[in-house]
């Protein structure tokens, strides 16, 4: 089995709804986030997938959150834009734009400490 794993970031505010400390407060983070497809084969090249296409596939998705206050995108204006609510829609709204090698998982880093995984497994 091949994992492939392709990274990018945003900037972006957020705070969280209903948390009882500093969180609750409007602040920002330079999120990192990270999408691993897998795939048991590779192509004539010797790619599982072109790192390419999942770079394509992802920009349009973090540039509609890069430099905005989250909890005005949607779907974060109904549900908090905590690390795991973020991981799982990128999840999301990336899986119908690759084709080829599946989808494995998205990881998406608050801090270099902190982050939130997101599978189907
Ligand atoms: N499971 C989660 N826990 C927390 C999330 C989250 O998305 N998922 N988010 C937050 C806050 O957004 C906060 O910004 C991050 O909290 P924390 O790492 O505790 O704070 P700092 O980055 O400032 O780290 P310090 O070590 O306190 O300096 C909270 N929890
Ligand atoms: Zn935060």
């Amino acid at each position: 089995m091949y994992i492939v794993a392709v990274e990018s970031h945003f900037d972006a505010a957020h705070y969280l709804r209903g948390y009882q400390g500093k969180c609750e407060n409007l602040h920002g983070h330079r999120y990192r986030v990270a999408v691993k497809l897998s795939s048991k084969e590779l192509d004539s090249v010797g790619l599982a997938c072109d790192f390419g296409d999942v770079k394509s596939a992802l920009k349009p998705i973090l540039a509609r959150y890069d430099h905005s206050l989250l909890n005005d995108v949607p779907p974060f204006n109904k549900i908090n834009p905590s690390a795991e609510n973020i991981a799982r829609t990128i999840y999301e709204e990336i899986k119908p734009e690759i084709g080829g090698a599946s989808l494995k998982a998205v990881t998406v880093w608050e801090s270099p400490e902190s982050s939130a995984e997101y599978t189907e497994d």
